[in-house]
């Protein structure tokens, strides 16, 4: 299966904060989610993947080519949409179109009036008076209309309500009948991957934790329930983020499978969702001594 995104040991060194040695592959022709908690270093990720910062060491490559060396070449087939807002405020949608289409041998305009009509953009209106969501279907329209292969977008979905959201989704999984085409997205939004994601790649603190389909994951995850009796300096070297209550405990399993080994019968073992998984793992870093990656 074709890389259109490639990171091989990518790191990056903040005063506090680090991106240690991040190596992922975004597949072509599926939708990657990439999630993680604030911090985590999404952002960062993504503008290094852009060449908006310039990373420390490691290799990036965007359809099997060095993103620096190639960059005016790669960046043609990427649309990138982003929340920090990088328009000219007193200029309306229509005007901007025209600056923006100037950059772009492949652009379409037909198709960019078509995708604005479906996405009820006001092209008279400027870019100031526009609601997030606007400037977030502009950015996707123009995406569309240089005919972009990948679209990497950071938290597109965030402060949308959702009827705008789900369109949002609904043109996500328009533009992915198309198997050529891949996205790739950070969110926090864990029910929009659930939806539409093939692959997730969860961050936090800088380091990659995992990179599977979206159905590994939510197979190989579960929550497991039981008696506290039963945790114990061994079992709980199989649980991630355990909660316990005067009830009993409640923590994550990484390996369904091995869960039956350990507790046999006594436990109640249920499907884990992304939100789940998020919220155990990160709290699992903050009480356990063993390493979240060890576990995972
Ligand atoms: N230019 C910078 N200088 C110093 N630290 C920075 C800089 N940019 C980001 N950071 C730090 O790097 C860390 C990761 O930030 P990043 O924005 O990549 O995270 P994120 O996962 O996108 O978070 P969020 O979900 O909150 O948007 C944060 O602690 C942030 O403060």
């Amino acid at each position: 299966m074709e890389n259109t995104i490639k990171l091989e040991n990518v790191s990056k060194q903040y005063k506090q904060f680090s991106l240690n040695n991040i190596s992922f592959p975004v597949k072509k022709g599926f939708v990657t989610g990439f999630i993680g908690p604030n911090g985590a270093g999404k952002t960062s990720t993504i503008k290094m993947i852009m060449n908006l910062i310039h990373m420390d060491t490691g290799r990036i490559e965007l359809f099997g080519l060095d993103h620096k060396e190639n960059e005016r070449a790669v960046k043609e087939r990427i649309g990138f949409v982003y929340a920090e807002n990088h328009f000219y405020d007193h200029l309306t949608i229509d005007k901007m179109k025209k600056i923006i289409a100037a950059f772009y041998k492949d652009w379409d305009d037909a198709l960019f009036y078509e995708t604005a009509r479906q996405f009820d953009l006001p092209l008279k209106r400027k870019i100031k008076q526009l609601s997030s969501g606007m400037k977030m279907k502009f950015s996707l329209a123009i995406a569309l209309a240089h005919h972009a292969d990948l679209i990497i977008m950071d938290e597109p979905t965030s402060g949308l309500d959702p009827v705008f959201r789900s369109e949002i989704l609904n043109v996500f999984s328009d533009i992915m009948q198309d198997e050529e085409k891949t996205i790739f997205f950070s969110t926090h939004i864990t029910s929009d991957l659930e939806q539409i994601a093939d692959y997730i790649t969860f961050i936090d603190e800088g380091n990659i934790l995992f990179h599977e389909t979206k159905d590994d994951i939510l197979e190989r995850f579960a929550i497991v329930k039981g008696d506290t009796q039963l945790l114990d300096a061994d079992t709980r070297k199989h649980l991630i983020g355990i909660r316990e209550t005067d009830f009993g405990f409640e923590a994550l399993t990484a390996n369904r499978a091995e869960i039956a080994k350990v507790f046999g019968q006594e436990v109640l073992v249920e499907p884990a969702n992304l939100e789940q998984i998020m919220v155990f793992i990160v709290r699992g870093e903050q009480h356990n001594s063993i390493s979240r990656r060890e576990t995972l």
